[in-house]
């Protein structure tokens, strides 16, 4: 049987840390870490998400601050709020909700971001610090993945990694920081030729093509890592709604671990984005000499030595 690895004990473990961290910040005479949250528009499964990061924050002790524009918001409106938030001392961290609405460019309001309170890890200087391996902060979901990976395979070097998806939040940093730990890393896609034989060969393999059920079972080799980014809301006939991955679960049983949704990447998700948060705060008001300086400390990755066995 394929051990379930448990992004909900995982992330309650991290968020631990981070609720120490965050205590030591305010015990040395620091203010508590601030996060703004910025919301544009109605999606739904959007407000879900930003309700929940709220929420997370009110457990850790950040101070965080929920900024909703109407859907139609011009993207001026938006950058000067974004401007504002960068000058605002109270405010380490800023998350700009993606995907945002159509007439606003995404690549030129991430990039207004300041870097230093880039929490999400999508602005270019980030982008380039984790490609060339100097750190910087590291995108949550694959900070998340990566300790997710961890917690049973300590040692990722020479191993056989396959991503599934090219994505620059999910694929493109997960194939970079497995790179880091000198694992062989293959990119692939949906229109990846023969991807089930490239699968088949794979130690590792991280599912983030957005595609229902994608993996099956005969695709993944004995013994393997399996990591379920995955997830598309399904209508059941009881009229009750569900989640599915990326990676048909039911017919994984020989797998050596995979992880289940819900209760894998996405509490993990939302754990890395406070410890982020509290890594900025950190950064902002202690000074970092060189924000790409502290990668060993940053993703926590620490606490998966070698030999502990990850509670399941
Ligand atoms: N700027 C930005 N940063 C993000 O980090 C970001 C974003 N935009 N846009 C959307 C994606 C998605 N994302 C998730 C967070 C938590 C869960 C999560 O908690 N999932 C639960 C289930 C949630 C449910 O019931 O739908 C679970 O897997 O157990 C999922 C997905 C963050 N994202």
């Amino acid at each position: 049987m394929a051990q379930i690895i448990d992004g909900r004990a995982i992330a309650r473990q991290l968020d631990e840390r981070t609720t120490a961290e965050v205590d030591a910040m305010l015990a040395a005479g620091h203010p508590a870490p601030g996060l703004a949250v910025v919301l544009v528009g109605e999606d739904g499964a959007s407000q879900v998400y930003v309700r929940r990061k709220i929420k997370a924050c009110e457990k850790v002790g950040i101070r965080s601050m929920e900024h909703r524009l109407p859907a139609g918001t011009p993207q001026a409106d938006l950058c000067a709020l974004i401007k504002r938030l960068n000058n605002d001392d109270s405010v380490h961290g800023i998350l700009v909700q993606v995907p945002l609405p159509e007439q606003i460019d995404t690549r030129a309001v991430l990039r207004s971001i300041s870097p230093d309170k880039d929490v999400d890890g999508f602005h270019p200087v980030n982008v380039g610090r984790l490609t060339t391996g100097v750190g910087g902060i590291v995108p949550c979901t694959p900070l998340g993945i990566m300790l997710l990976i961890e917690s049973v395979l300590p040692d990722l070097k020479g191993k056989d990694a396959v991503v599934i998806g090219k994505s620059n939040i999910v694929g493109k940093p997960v194939a970079n920081l497995l790179l880091d730990e000198e694992a062989t890393v293959t990119v692939a896609h949906i229109y990846t030729e023969n991807l089930s034989d490239i699968c088949r060969k794979a130690d590792v393999i991280v599912a983030a093509a957005g595609a229902p059920e994608l993996v099956r079972g005969w695709w993944v080799k004995p013994g393997a890592v399996l990591i379920d980014v995955g997830i598309t809301r399904k209508l059941g006939e009881d009229g009750k709604e569900t989640l599915v991955g990326d990676i048909a679960f039911n017919e994984v049983q020989h797998a050596a671990a995979v992880t289940p949704v819900p209760g894998g990447v996405g509490p993990m998700t939302i754990a890395c984005l406070l410890s982020n948060t509290v890594k900025a705060a950190r950064n902002l008001l202690e000074g970092a000499d060189d924000p790409g300086d502290d990668y060993a400390d940053a993703p926590d990755r620490s606490m998966y030595a070698k030999g502990q066995p990850a509670e399941a």
